[in-house]
């Protein structure tokens, strides 16, 4: 029987657990502080910065929302985000990605200083976690990496295939299981017989972006299938990438939603927490 990864339940344990840490810090007198810029009006980072809040200040992390018009220009942007690499009270700082087309996500990326990046998405935090020397980390990686340790998931020498390489998800992942001694293969879109390498993965991770796209057959018996997928169907409801008939073949399975989603945000409370005591000399 498949065991199903509970990443709701090991993300409420999580941010539990760094209350602690927050009061201790409270206790030092730093309180900390994450900013998250949205520009425009995109439905579903509306729903992701709503539960991002909720979360951090269930725990006593200050979360600062700020929204600006889908209007808003490069220039002004980088404005905001240069008071808030300058601001002492400010720990970390997330700009919602996908941006309106006449800002250049790269430059944003860029100008956020990386002891501030909670997303790990500057260069110089990839570099650094390919280098196996990291900083912050990308949130959804870091959480899956978390889910193997919470299930006594044994990652060393194991064939680990990573489907989708996309710079937030897919290149991390391969970069922390890489670090963690797995062997790693990363597939994508110009793959060749991707389900015969698929077949081979003792752990798989598919970040993709395609609904029900791993079916069952593509599945080694007893792998552990992660994932990543938050498909929005004409129906209303979310559906991973993975298709449901692949709980006949896998040994542990995350769901969609209350799979990885919660443990993106759990890392990024965890983040900033690190990001925090960093900028304050602790820990
Ligand atoms: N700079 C940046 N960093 C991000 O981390 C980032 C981003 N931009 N842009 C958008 C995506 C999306 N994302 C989600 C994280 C958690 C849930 C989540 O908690 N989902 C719940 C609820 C899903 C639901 O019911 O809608 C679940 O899977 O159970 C959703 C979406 C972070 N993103």
């Amino acid at each position: 029987m498949v065991k199903i990864i509970d990443g709701k339940e090991l993300a409420q344990t999580t941010t539990d657990n760094l209350k602690f840490e927050i009061e201790n810090l409270k206790k030092k007198g730093v309180i900390p502080a994450l900013v998250v810029i949205v520009v425009g009006e995109d439905q579903a980072s509306q729903i992701y910065v709503k539960n991002k809040h909720r979360v951090a200040e269930s725990i006593g992390i200050k979360s600062i929302i700020t929204k600006l018009p889908s209007s808003t220009s490069e220039s002004d942007l980088l404005a905001l985000i240069s008071e808030y690499n300058e601001n002492p009270d400010v720990h970390g700082i997330l700009v919602q990605l996908p941006l309106p087309k006449q800002i250049n996500e790269k430059k944003i990326t860029e100008s956020i200083r990386p002891e501030k990046d909670v997303d790990g998405f500057h260069p110089v935090n990839i570099g650094r976690l390919v280098m196996n020397d990291p900083l912050a980390i990308p949130c959804t990686p870091m959480g899956i990496m978390r889910m193997f340790t919470a299930y006594d998931i044994d990652v060393e020498g194991k064939n680990a295939v990573v489907v989708g390489r996309s710079n937030i998800v897919g290149k991390p992942m391969a970069a922390l299981l890489l670090n963690a001694n797995a062997t790693v293969t990363v597939t994508h879109s110009h793959t060749q017989n991707l389900s015969e390498i698929t077949k081979q993965a003792d752990i798989l991770v598919v970040a993709i972006g395609q609904a029900n796209f791993i079916k069952k057959a593509d599945v080694k018996q007893g792998a552990v299938v992660i994932d990543v997928g938050m498909n929005r169907l004409d129906s209303g409801k979310l559906a991973g990438d993975v298709d449901k008939d692949v709980s006949d073949v896998a040994g542990y399975l995350t769901p969609v939603p209350k799979g990885v989603g919660p443990m993106t945000i759990a890392m990024l409370m965890e983040q900033t927490i690190e990001l925090t005591k960093r900028s304050v000399g602790i820990g």
